[in-house]
C-alpha cells in the first residue's frame, strides 16, 4: 500500500481584516515592503506545451531548447507544433533525447534501458540519465539530501584586469549546520531562508497576485528577522524553507564577483538603497520571504523583500529578479538583485548584481523532531492565518470526517477535558478568538476601546452545515451556511460558505496531486471590520459582510519516493468532458494507454445511424412541453417510454423502483430475463455461413429523453445523459492488477448518472475482424448494442452495433467488471432516434457510492463462454458473487 503510515493535519484559520495598516505592523516591525518586481509574463503557449509534455515525463529544461528550436524552424507558428497534441514536439524531443543518449552511449555512461521498455518510459529513462550525465558535480542543493546538512558548494572569483577570473575560494558550507562548523568552513555569512505564502484576497474578485518574499535570517549575527511564523497554502505546501548563498555576478551573469578588498564591504555583504546612499546599508541578512511560489505559473511573480527598517530610508527601486526558476526543480533556484542606481564604496560595484542561489526543502526533509507546530501569517491583503501542523500515525482505516463531526468531536472534548460549558462556546469562536487576540496583541491593542469581545461575537457566522445529499441533487435554495460540497478534486471536500455567493456549484482546489502529501484543515474567515477604530478587532457593524469558508483537504501521504514514481495528467478528456478527469499511476510504471479521448459516440464505417427529425412521431417527442417536463403534472409523451412515468427525479438520479427494476433484470441469472433471436448476428459474424444458436439477449428497460424536437428547455429534468459528465472522476491504477480503473472523487448517491459508454459505432462483423485481426493486443471491452435485437425480425449486419473503446473512447473504457454486486448498472438511454438499433449505453450508481471507491460495472461476462469474440479475462473483481470458477479455484488453492 502506498499511504505512509502518517499523517500531518494544518489548521489553519484566516481572518480577514481589511485593513492594510494594521495588518503590516501584525506581520513584522522591521518588515519594509521594499518593491514590487513583476516578471514578464510569459507566452502561455509555452506553459501549456511544458504541461503537456510534463505529462509525458518530460521536464522543462528538455523541452525548452527543442521547443525554441521547433519555432524557429516553424517561424514562430504555433499552430504546427500544438496540432495533434504536440505530436511534433514529442517526436522532436524522442529525438533529441536519441541523440544526446547516442552521444552518451560513445562513454559507457548510462545503462541501456530494457529493448521492450515502452518508447515513453524508455526515453524517460534517458531523460534521467542525461540529467545525472549533466550535473555530474552540481553544486545546487540536493534535494534528496537530508536538510541537517545540505552540502552548498561556494565559488569567489575575482576578475582581473586582463579579463579573466581568479579563484579566490571554493568552499563547501554546511547550511543549517552548527554555526561553529559553518564558520571554520567559510566566512561567508550563511542564511536560513523561509519560505511562505498567504492565501491571496479572494474578495478581491480579481487574480490575485502570486508574491514571492524571500526570508534571510542572519546566523551569524543571531539575528531574527523572520515574520511569525509560517504559513503555507496549497499551492507551495512543499516548500517550507531553503537556504541561500550569496553571490555576487558581473553585469554578463558570468561567475562570481568579489572586490578584492572584502574588507570594504560590510560583511555580510551590502546592498545600497537609491538617494543618499552615504547611510543606507541594509545588510543581505535583510528578511525576504517567498509568498505563493506557484512553479506552475510565474506569471504575476511579485518579489518583495524586507529589510531592516531602521537602516531603509526608503524601498529599494532596484530591479530584483527570478532567475533560472527551474519549474522542474523547484529546489533550486536563483534570485538575483541588480543595482542600478547606487554607487559609493559601499554599494555593489555599478552594474553588478548580486546573486541568491536558493534551495528549498520539503516539509518532509525538514521535519522536526516535535509533533506539532503552530505558524502564523499574516497577509498585505489583511488575512491572519493560523495553522497548527500536527503529526501522527494515520490508522489504516482513516478516512476524512465531515466537518460537522469534528466540530461536535471537539466541543464535546472541550466540555469534557476543560469544563467549557458556556452557552455560545464553539470551536468557531475560539479560533476567531485567537486570530482576533493575535492581531490585538501584534498591534499592541486590547479590546477594550469600546468594543467588548462580547461585541465581537455579536454577528458571529452561524455555520449551518447542509447535507451533503442537498448539495448533491443542487436543488435546494441556499441562504445561509456552509455547502459541503460534493466536489472532491485530488482528495479535497470542500467546505463553502453560502452567505452571498448563488448556489453554484463550488469552484474546486487545483492541487496538484504531488503536493498532497498531509491532511490539512483550513478554516478561512473574512470579515468586515469596524471603521470605528483602526485598531478594535470586533467583527464589524451589521452592514458588514461577513463569510466563512472551511476546506478539509485529505491528502495522500507520499515518500519523495512515490512523489517521484507517481504519474499523474491533470486531464485526460483534453478539455472534451463539462470538467477535467485526471488520471493517477502510484503502482507502477504504466502510462495513460494511447487512445483518442472522444466525448460522444462516433460511426466508424459501416453501422447504420442516422438520426432523422422525420423519424421522431409526435409519440415520441413533447413538442408542445415548455419549461420543465419533469415539473408538469401529467407526464408528457417522452415518460411513454417509461410507462408514463419519468425515469428521472430532479437532479438526474434515477428513480429506485426504476433502478432496482433495472438492476433485478441484469444481475441473477435466474430472474434474467432474455430473449433469442431468430438469426443471431453475434453468431453470424462468427461464421458468415453457419449462423449459430442464439445464446440469448437480456430484455433491458429504457430511458427516453427529450431531445431538440421536444420543446422543453435545456435544462428539462429528462436531459440527463445528454448533458454529459457532471460528477468528478479519476482514472487510477488498481492495485489489484486489473490495470486502470474509474473512481469517484466524490461521495455519489444511489441512481446519479456518471457517464455513459462512448466508443466508435461498429458493426459486429467489423468488431469480429478487428478481434481477430488485432489478437494478443489489448482491447477494452465492447458493448453490444443489442437491447433490441429481438424485435425487429433478422437484423441486417449494419443494424447490428456495438460500441468499441480501444482507439476511440471516453472515460468509461476504464470502468472494470464486477460480477454481480457492481456499484454502476448501464441503462440504454435513447436521445436522438427512437429507432433502437442504436442508443446511448448509460451508467447510473446501483448504491450510495463513497469518494475514492472504484466503479465498477457487471459487463455480463459468461466466463465458460469460449466462443465469445472478445477472449475473457481472469477475473479479480473480488466479488463474492464471482462467476469465473478459475479465478475463484485459484484464489482458493492460494488460500
Ligand atoms: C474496459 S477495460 C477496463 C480498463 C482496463 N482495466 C484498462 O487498464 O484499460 C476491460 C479490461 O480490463 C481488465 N479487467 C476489467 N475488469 C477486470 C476484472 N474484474 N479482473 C481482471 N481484469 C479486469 C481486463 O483486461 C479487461 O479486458
Amino acid at each position: 500500500m502506498l499511504l505512509q503510515n502518517e499523517v500531518v493535519f494544518v489548521y489553519s484559520f484566516i481572518l480577514l481584516v481589511g485593513s492594510k495598516g494594521l495588518e503590516t505592523r501584525a506581520f513584522s516591525a522591521v518588515n519594509v515592503e521594499i518593491q514590487n518586481y513583476k516578471l514578464m509574463a510569459p507566452n502561455p503557449k509555452f506553459a501549456k506545451a511544458y504541461k503537456a509534455m510534463r505529462a509525458l515525463g518530460y521536464p522543462q529544461h528538455i523541452v525548452k531548447p527543442v521547443l525554441k528550436s521547433l519555432l524557429d524552424v516553424y517561424n514562430q507558428n504555433w499552430q504546427h507544433i500544438e496540432d495533434q497534441n504536440y505530436t511534433v514536439l514529442v517526436d522532436a524531443i524522442l529525438e533529441s533525447e536519441e541523440c544526446k543518449e547516442r552521444e552518451q552511449q560513445k562513454f559507457h555512461l548510462v545503462d541501456e534501458p530494457e529493448e521492450d521498455e515502452p518508447p515513453l518510459k524508455k526515453s524517460r529513462l534517458r531523460s534521467q540519465a542525461v540529467q545525472a550525465l549533466s550535473s555530474p558535480g552540481d553544486s545546487s542543493p540536493s534535494f534528496k539530501g537530508t536538510m541537517d546538512k545540505p552540502v552548498h558548494h561556494v565559488e569567489y572569483v575575482i576578475p582581473e584586469s586582463n579579463g579573466k577570473e581568479k579563484m579566490i575560494e571554493s568552499v563547501h558550507v554546511h547550511l543549517f549546520d552548527n554555526e561553529t562548523e559553518a564558520k571554520v568552513l567559510s566566512p561567508v555569512p550563511h542564511y536560513r531562508r523561509e519560505v511562505k505564502t498567504t492565501t491571496p484576497n479572494s474578495s478581491s474578485g480579481s487574480k490575485p497576485k502570486k508574491k514571492i518574499h524571500v526570508s534571510a535570517h542572519d546566523k551569524t549575527n543571531e539575528s531574527d528577522l523572520l515574520s511569525p511564523g509560517t504559513q503555507l497554502n496549497e499551492n507551495c505546501d512543499t516548500y517550507t524553507s531553503c537556504s541561500i548563498v550569496p553571490r555576487m555576478v558581473d553585469e554578463t551573469g558570468k561567475k562570481e564577483l568579489l572586490p578584492d578588498d572584502l574588507s570594504e564591504l560590510e560583511v555580510p555583504l551590502s546592498v545600497v538603497l537609491p538617494g543618499d546612499s552615504s547611510n543606507a546599508k541594509v545588510h543581505i541578512s535583510t528578511s525576504l520571504e517567498v509568498i505563493d511560489l506557484d512553479m506552475e505559473d510565474t506569471n504575476n511573480v511579485e518579489l518583495l523583500t524586507q529589510g531592516d527598517s531602521s537602516n531603509a530610508k526608503e524601498p529599494f527601486s532596484t530591479s530584483l529578479e527570478l532567475i533560472d526558476l527551474d519549474m522542474e526543480d523547484p529546489s533550486a533556484f536563483s534570485l538575483c538583485y541588480e543595482d542600478e542606481s547606487s554607487s559609493g564604496k559601499d554599494s555593489l560595484p555599478q552594474g553588478n548584481r548580486l546573486e541568491y542561489e536558493c534551495s528549498v526543502a520539503t516539509k518532509e526533509e525538514n521535519k522536526s523532531s516535535t509533533s506539532s507546530q503552530i505558524d502564523i501569517a499574516s497577509s498585505s491583503s489583511g488575512e491572519v492565518k493560523l495553522s497548527i501542523i500536527y503529526e501522527s500515525s494515520l490508522p489504516s482505516n482513516f478516512c476524512i470526517p465531515s466537518l460537522d463531526a469534528l466540530f461536535r468531536r471537539m466541543e464535546e472534548k472541550l466540555h469534557k477535558s476543560y469544563r467549557i460549558n458556556q452557552s455560545g462556546f464553539s470551536v468557531m469562536n475560539l479560533m476567531k478568538d485567537i486570530c482576533e487576540g493575535f492581531l490585538a496583541v501584534g498591534t499592541n491593542t486590547t479590546l477594550d476601546d469600546g468594543v467588548s469581545s462580547a461585541d465581537a461575537h455579536a454577528n458571529p457566522v452561524a455555520p449551518r452545515i447542509l447535507d451533503t445529499q442537498d448539495v448533491l441533487n443542487r436543488n435546494v435554495s441556499h441562504q445561509v451556511g456552509f455547502c459541503v460540497a460534493p466536489n472532491i478534486s485530488l482528495g479535497s471536500v470542500e467546505f463553502q460558505s453560502l452567505n452571498e455567493a448563488p448556489p453554484k456549484i463550488p469552484k474546486f482546489q487545483s492541487l496538484n496531486c504531488f503536493n498532497l502529501s498531509r491532511c490539512k484543515i483550513d478554516l478561512t474567515m473574512q470579515g468586515s471590520f469596524s471603521e470605528r477604530n483602526k485598531n478594535s478587532l470586533a467583527l464589524g457593524d451589521q452592514k458588514s459582510s461577513t463569510s466563512t469558508s472551511m476546506v478539509i483537504v485529505q491528502t495522500q501521504h507520499f515518500s519523495n519516493d512515490m512523489l517521484s514514481s507517481a504519474y499523474y495528467i491533470d486531464d485526460i478528456t483534453r478539455g472534451e468532458e463539462n470538467l477535467e478527469i485526471s488520471l493517477i499511476n502510484e503502482i507502477n510504471n504504466e502510462h495513460q494507454p494511447i487512445f483518442k479521448y472522444i466525448p460522444r459516440n462516433i460511426t466508424y464505417q459501416s453501422a447504420y445511424v442516422k438520426f432523422l427529425l422525420a423519424r421522431i412521431s409526435d409519440e415520441n417527442c413533447c413538442s408542445n412541453c415548455f419549461g420543465d417536463c419533469l415539473s408538469s403534472k401529467i407526464p408528457c409523451a417522452c415518460a411513454g417510454e417509461t410507462g408514463g412515468e419519468f425515469a428521472y427525479m430532479p437532479g438526474g438520479i434515477v428513480k429506485e423502483k426504476f433502478l432496482e427494476d433495472c438492476m433485478l433484470m441484469n444481475r441473477s441469472p435466474q430472474q434474467k430475463n432474455l430473449f433469442y433471436c431468430q438469426e443471431c448476428p453475434l453468431e453470424r459474424s462468427k461464421d458468415k455461413n453457419l449462423s449459430g444458436k442464439c445464446k440469448g439477449h437480456l430484455v433491458r428497460k429504457f430511458i427516453k429523453e427529450c431531445w431538440y424536437k421536444c420543446g422543453c428547455i435545456k435544462d428539462c429534468g429528462n436531459r440527463v445523459v445528454q448533458r454529459g459528465i457532471t460528477c468528478k472522476l479519476q482514472v487510477f491504477m488498481t492495485p489489484e492488477g486489473k490495470g486502470w480503473g474509474l473512481r469517484t472523487l466524490e461521495d455519489l448517491p444511489k441512481g446519479a448518472f456518471i457517464c455513459e459508454y462512448v466508443g466508435e459505432i461498429v458493426t459486429n462483423m467489423e468488431l469480429f475482424d478487428r478481434n481477430s485481426q488485432h489478437t494478443g493486443k489489448k482491447h477494452t471491452y465492447p458493448v453490444l448494442l443489442d437491447a433490441d435485437w429481438c424485435t425487429e425480425g433478422v437484423l441486417k449486419d449494419e443494424e447490428a452495433l456495438c460500441l468499441d473503446a480501444t482507439f476511440y473512447g471516453n472515460v468509461a473504457r476504464f470502468v472494470n467488471h464486477r460480477c454481480d454486486d457492481a456499484n454502476l448498472v448501464e441503462i440504454p438511454v435513447e436521445v436522438e432516434t427512437p429507432d433502437h438499433h442504436y442508443y446511448h449505453l448509460a451508467f447510473f450508481t446501483t448504491r450510495k457510492v463513497d469518494a475514492f471507491e472504484e466503479l465498477t460495472w457487471d459487463y455480463g461476462i459468461d466466463f465458460s463462454d469460449h466462443t465469445h469474440p472478445v477472449k475473457a479475462f481472469k477475473c479479480g473483481c473480488g466479488s463474492q458473487f464471482c462467476r469465473d470458477k478459475k479465478s475463484l479455484k485459484s484464489v482458493r488453492s492460494r488460500g
